[in-house]
Formats: structure tokens, C-alpha cells, sequence
């Protein structure tokens, strides 16, 4: 009995031995460095709360970086991979702009061989690849190419503020497959589900070169499709973590993001609009055309029909156009419904603000009949103020990474040397959140953005599109897309509070996205209409 009770203890004890041995067997990494870090707990690193669905993916950046106060840079855990949290705004220029080359890659674990459509995508492509594909796409995205685009985007939101205008009208008109409920003369509006229907239907119009009306059709398949495909919880954030831990495991299980379906659903709508074009010789002003000419090599910049004096022609597959335009599905289709739905939220609970932001949209169709241009938009500067100023209270992307490919001491004390494979954090939201460069960080000011104030902001404490020359590619479109809809949504309605309307704003712990459980619901009221009522521009 006794000797039993022995073998079983030591059995225990060697068990609890290996499991520990196991579960820190990397997270010595930054004691042998001398660099500060955060005590790591075996197996969860220090993302045991995040994991645990214990805080939300803000505040868990938010309490990283404030637990590094009065150091430049810390390392943490991430289950077993060290990851080092930069926290200087200089240092943060250094490693994105500066050393850039020896920062290329960001962690994407997805690659071109596993998961062609995620892999071939400019945010997965590294190294060389992605340089080609970067200076290859830029030229689509320059101010005139916005331009050409915006008559596409100023359609899906007149479709989306028609809609509204219908279901405040038309009592008889039943509302089915859309989160809008009438509330006498208000209608109660998801806006979560009302923005990512219209980010759904800029991206199929600008990208793929389909119209979808997702209000009037809600259930269509595109729809369907672009919010399976963005939707990273349940089993698929399972299969998503697998590739960061062991893509080749994954790639023999051969466990699959993107199901066979799904991506011949994508191949062969690219497929047959290429085909359609060019076989009829149809031009229209999107990204599937200037994909084309990116591929047959005539796609011109800004520079007077160069880009940086020549013009290349790339050496393309069939699905790189298709993985191009998935990925800016991938990239567009939640980040900016998540600024137009944090904006609306606001400017719902600042009335003051909302005014004097329809007092400039009205004033500025008065000046232009009517009609909504690109210049209009783009010259409205207290609508960029409030733009701004919602992008760093809620960044869409609350942390963005990059990858060491080149061997780099940080120029910080104390120096720290990365070798390549080495990762960095930049914490994003926990930038925009600090008193030391945004004073009273809670407070929703819009004038922290203007012409006089905006000159103070220090270089690399606002980063909502990243930094450097691996930042978001597709800022211009996306703030053109969001300008586009809250003009034509505030010279049409007020934005009111409703009961059912989130108050205070708790962001989710049930995943990695900037949202709230619940829904984001907000009362629409039609204004009165006058000589400013907007047409199609
Ligand atoms: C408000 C909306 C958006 C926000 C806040 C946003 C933010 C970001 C951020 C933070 C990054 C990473 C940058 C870095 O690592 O430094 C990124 C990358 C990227 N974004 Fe956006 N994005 C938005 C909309 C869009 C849209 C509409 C598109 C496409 C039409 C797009 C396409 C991309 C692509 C392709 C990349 C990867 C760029 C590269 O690796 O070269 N984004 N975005």
C-alpha cells in the first residue's frame, strides 16, 4: 500500500515535471537576454487572459504596454514565442521605416502552397514576392484611381440611404434578412449589419466588378460569402491558430481555411468577369480592370504615366488577381464597417459634434447643388477631424506585427539583438490611448485634428493604417468609402440614441475584433429635406 502511495507520487511528480519543463521550455528567452519582461505562466505565456476570454483585445494591449512604462520596448510570451513589445514611438520608426528592409514580413503563417487565395494575398506575401506585388498594386490605389472609383462607391450609398429613406416611408414595405425595426417615425438600426452590407457591396463593385444591393437583397450570395470568409471565430479561428503554431501539421491534415467550394466560388467570378471583358472589350472604372493592365503591364501611376519612371510587367498565375481581390475583401470588409459603425455611434452621443458636422455637409452640397464629388468629400475638413479622431479612439486594427528578417540590435537601452524569426508587436491602440501624446485619451475631440492641433501629434503615435512601407494599401479607398457613406447618411438623417443602444461602448471578449456583444443599435430619424438634398454626384 505504501509502496503504491509512493510510485504514485513520484509518477506525479515526474508528470508535473516534464508538463513544466514542457509548458517553459522557451520562455527563458528574454532573462537570458537582460531584456524586461513580463513573468510568463507555463504554456499561456502572458496571453492567459486573452486566451481565457478574460479582457478584450484592447485592453489586453492596453495593460502590455502600460505594464512597460518608462521602458522602450518589453517581452512577452505569446504561448511559447517570445515577442518583443515596442513601445518608443522612435524605435517604432526605426524597426517600420527606417530598418525596414530588416522587418519585411509580418507573421502570416498562411502560405502560398497551403492556402493559395490567403497566401497569395499582398498581406501574406513576403519578402521579394511581396516587394514585386506591393510596387506592382500601388498604382491602383493612387488619388486618381480613387477618382475613377468614386462614382462606383457614391452609388452603393445612395442604394444604402434610399433604403432607409423606403423603410421610413413606406410603412407597408416589410424589412426581412436586415437588423432595422421601426420605432414610430425612428428606425432602430444594427449598425454593424447595416455597414458591413454596404463595405460588402463597395468591395463587389470596386473589386470584383459586381453589383450586389445586399439591403434589397440580403440574403445574396456574395453577401453570404464575403462574411463566412471574414468571419474568423469558432472552428476556423481554431484552424487559423494551427498554421501560427504548425502550418506543417496543417498542411498534412490538410485542414483548410478556404474549403474547395468557396474558392472556386471566387475563381470563377474573377474568371468569367476577365473573360466577359475582354472578349467584349467592356471597361469599367474598377480593380478587377486594373488588375488586368497590371498583369498585361500597362498599368500607369501618378508620375506621368509611370511609376517610378517604368512601368514593369509582372510575372502573375491565374489566382494571383483572384488572391489580390479577395484580400482586400479580407481587409476591407470589416475595418471600415467598424469605423462607420464607431463614428455613427459617436456622433449619436455627441449631438453637438454631429451638428456642426451637418452643418458642413450641408453647406458644402449648398456650394455644389447638390451634387456629391470626389473634392467635395475630400474637402471637408471637419468630417476628416472626426474621422480621425474616431480612428484612434477605436482602430479597427488595435495591433499590427513584424518578422526580423535581418539580423538588428534594437537602438535601445538595453541593446538587444533579434535574428531573424524574431517578432515584434506594435501596440496600436495602447499608442492612441496614451495620455503622454493624447491628453484626457477617453474623450472624443474631434479638434485633436485640426489644422492647428494636428502638427503636435508626435510621429508614430497614431498609426490606425500601420506605418511605414508595408501600411495599409488601401487607406485612401477605405476613408473615401467611409467619407462617402457618413455624407450621405448625415444629410439625410440624425443619428439618435435608442434603448437598445450600447451605452457605455464594452468591446467584446469573445474575440479578436473591435465590436460589442449585442450589436452597435442606433436610432435613424429623416431630417427635414431642403434645397441641399442630396443627388448622385
Ligand atoms: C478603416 C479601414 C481600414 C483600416 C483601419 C486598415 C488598417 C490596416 C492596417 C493597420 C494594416 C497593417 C499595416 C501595417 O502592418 O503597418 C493594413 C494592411 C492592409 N490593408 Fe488595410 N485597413 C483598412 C481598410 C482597407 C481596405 C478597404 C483595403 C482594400 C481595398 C485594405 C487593404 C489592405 C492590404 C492589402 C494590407 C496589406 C498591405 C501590405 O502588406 O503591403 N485595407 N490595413
Amino acid at each position: 500500500m505504501l509502496e503504491s502511495m509512493w510510485v504514485w507520487t513520484l509518477a506525479t511528480g515526474l508528470i508535473s515535471l516534464i508538463l513544466y519543463l514542457l509548458g517553459t521550455w522557451t520562455q527563458d528567452h528574454f532573462s537570458k537576454k537582460n531584456v524586461p519582461h513580463l513573468k510568463p505562466v507555463p504554456f499561456f505565456g502572458n496571453v492567459g487572459p486573452l486566451a481565457l476570454r478574460m479582457v478584450s483585445f484592447p485592453e489586453f494591449v492596453l495593460d502590455l504596454y502600460n505594464r512597460f512604462k518608462g521602458h522602450k520596448y518589453g517581452g512577452v510570451y505569446e504561448f511559447f514565442n517570445p515577442v518583443f513589445v515596442l513601445r518608443d514611438p522612435e524605435l517604432i520608426k526605426m524597426v517600420t521605416v527606417k530598418d525596414f528592409e530588416h522587418f519585411l514580413d509580418r507573421r502570416s503563417p498562411l502560405s502560398e502552397e497551403a492556402e493559395p487565395l490567403f497566401g497569395k494575398g499582398l498581406f501574406n506575401l513576403k519578402g521579394q514576392r511581396w516587394k514585386d506585388m506591393r510596387s506592382t498594386l500601388s498604382p491602383a490605389f493612387t488619388s486618381s484611381k480613387m477618382k475613377s472609383m468614386f462614382v462606383l462607391i457614391t452609388e452603393c450609398g445612395k442604394q444604402l440611404t434610399d433604403f432607409l429613406e423606403k423603410c421610413i416611408n413606406d410603412k407597408n414595405m416589410t424589412i426581412e434578412g436586415c437588423k432595422i425595426e421601426r420605432e414610430g417615425n425612428i428606425l432602430a438600426v444594427e449598425m454593424k449589419d447595416l455597414f458591413t452590407r454596404y463595405t460588402n457591396d463597395v468591395i463587389a463593385t470596386s473589386a470584383f466588378g459586381i453589383s450586389c444591393d445586399s439591403l434589397n437583397n440580403p440574403r445574396n450570395e456574395f453577401y453570404e460569402t464575403g462574411r463566412y470568409v471574414t468571419n474568423f471565430s469558432g472552428i476556423r479561428a481554431i484552424i487559423f491558430l494551427g498554421y501560427f503554431f504548425s502550418p506543417k501539421l496543417m498542411k498534412l491534415l490538410n485542414m483548410k481555411l478556404m474549403s474547395k467550394t468557396l474558392a472556386n466560388f471566387f475563381r470563377s467570378l474573377v474568371h468569367n468577369t476577365i473573360s466577359t471583358r475582354e472578349e467584349k472589350g467592356i471597361v469599367r472604372p474598377d480593380m478587377i480592370h486594373l488588375l488586368m493592365q497590371a498583369k498585361k503591364g500597362t498599368l500607369q501611376g501618378e508620375d506621368n504615366g509611370t511609376t517610378n519612371g517604368k512601368i514593369t510587367k509582372p510575372k502573375w498565375e491565374d489566382d494571383d488577381i483572384t488572391a489580390q481581390v479577395v484580400q482586400f475583401l479580407l481587409a476591407g470588409f470589416d475595418t471600415a464597417a467598424t469605423l462607420l459603425y464607431f463614428a455613427s455611434h459617436l456622433l449619436a452621443m455627441h449631438p453637438d459634434i454631429q451638428s456642426r458636422l451637418q452643418d458642413e455637409i450641408d453647406q458644402t452640397l449648398k456650394e455644389d447643388r447638390g451634387k456629391l464629388t470626389y473634392e467635395a468629400v475630400h474637402g471637408m475638413k471637419y468630417l476628416d477631424m472626426v474621422v480621425s479622431e474616431t480612428l484612434r479612439l477605436y482602430p479597427p486594427a488595435v495591433l499590427v506585427d513584424r518578422r526580423c528578417v535581418k539580423q538588428y540590435t534594437l537602438p535601445a537601452e538595453p541593446q538587444c539583438t533579434l535574428n531573424p524569426g524574431d517578432c515584434v508587436y506594435i501596440p496600436i491602440y495602447a499608442l492612441h490611448h496614451d495620455p503622454d501624446y493624447f491628453p484626457d485619451p477617453e474623450k472624443f475631440d474631434p479638434e485633436r485634428f485640426s489644422d492647428e492641433n494636428k502638427g503636435n501629434i508626435k510621429t508614430c503615435t497614431y498609426l490606425p493604417f500601420g506605418s511605414g512601407p508595408r501600411n495599409c494599401i488601401g487607406s485612401r479607398f477605405a476613408l473615401m468609402e467611409a467619407k462617402i457613406a457618413l455624407v450621405q447618411l448625415l444629410s439625410r438623417f440624425n443619428l439618435k440614441v435608442v434603448p437598445k443602444t450600447p451605452i457605455p461602448i464594452k468591446i467584446t471578449k469573445k474575440g479578436l475584433n473591435m465590436t460589442v456583444d449585442g450589436g452597435f443599435w442606433l436610432g435613424l430619424e429623416q431630417r427635414v429635406k431642403n434645397s441641399t438634398t442630396y443627388q448622385t454626384g
